[in-house]
């Protein structure tokens, strides 16, 4: 018989995850926990391997080695059954939350409700707007995505990523291109969203300023490994170059400016590519 997971257990587990694209190992040893209710960044260089361990975590690419955690459930030995009844329990938001453009932002919203559950069109109208109420935008919902400005437009992705109530919410880039007003607010509704629903969060972002201010804890990604990790204060107050180089947004330090390539010497003189 198999217990269900303890309370204290985290939602989140990846130990000693290894991910490759073919021969080219991105991952290369992962420890990484989110426990229950926190809400946790993931952040490093240009191509470490962000976007791809929030796949893993998110159940659409498995890892080549070590094991990937939701729940207490290895994802590895879930059937496509399961693993789709376990994504529908996570809410998604991608690099720049694209719309639907032929729909309105009612219809967006509306989406994985129409999609996943069979509930009555009233009902699936009053959580709509519960959801745009969250994000401030209910008076918008008879609009366009083109009528709506970037800042308005990933507010209604992030109320479509929690249609579902999900326990879980994965968010790539959730900044990405906005003004910092915007990207105040935003910051301010992951954290606001992930509490009210009880939820957990993972983001992946470039922004250590306003990932400091909203998330319970941070990991730093090189080269497909931690190579620091720690709460806000703790990364603030850390004395580790990495660290140093990304608070601090320094071009030199132990984050390689150069995709790995031959040294250029061996280049010159039409030798090669
Ligand atoms: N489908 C794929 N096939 C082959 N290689 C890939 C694929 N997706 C990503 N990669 C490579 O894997 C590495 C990690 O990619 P990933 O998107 O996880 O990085 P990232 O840290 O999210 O980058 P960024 O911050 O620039 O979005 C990159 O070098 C990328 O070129």
């Amino acid at each position: 018989m198999s217990l269900p997971p303890e309370p204290s257990a985290p939602l989140v587990s990846l130990r000693d995850v290894r991910f490759a694209y073919g021969e080219r190992e991105v991952l290369r040893g992962i420890d990484l926990s989110v426990h229950r209710g926190q809400v946790v960044a993931i952040m490093g260089g240009s191509g470490c391997g962000k976007t791809t361990l929030l796949r893993l975590i998110g159940g659409q690419l498995r890892a080549s080695s070590g094991t990937v955690e939701v729940e207490g459930r290895n994802m590895a030995s879930l059937s496509g059954g399961e693993l789709y009844a376990l994504r529908r329990r996570m809410g998604m938001l991608f690099q720049f939350g694209a719309l639907f453009t032929d729909m309105s932002v009612f219809d967006n919203v509306a989406f994985p409700m129409r999609e996943h559950t069979s509930l009555p069109a009233g009902m699936i109208r009053d959580l709509v707007m519960m959801k745009l109420q969250a994000v401030g935008l209910r008076g918008a919902a008879t609009l366009s995505p083109g009528e709506l400005s970037g800042g308005m437009a990933r507010r209604v992705a992030l109320a479509r990523a929690v249609a579902l109530d999900p326990m879980l919410i994965l968010y790539d880039e959730p900044f990405a291109g906005l003004d910092p007003i915007s990207l105040g607010i935003i910051g301010q509704l992951i954290r606001r969203l992930n509490d009210a629903l009880g939820a957990s969060s993972v983001m992946v972002t470039h922004d250590v300023h306003e990932s400091l201010e909203i998330v319970d804890y941070i990991y730093f990604v090189s080269d497909g490994r931690i190579v620091a990790r720690g709460t806000p204060d703790e990364i603030r107050a850390s004395g580790d170059p990495f660290v140093h180089q990304f608070v601090n947004a320094e071009a030199d330090g132990p984050v390689p400016f150069h995709y790995p390539a031959p040294p250029i010497d061996s280049l010159l003189g039409g030798r090669g590519v």
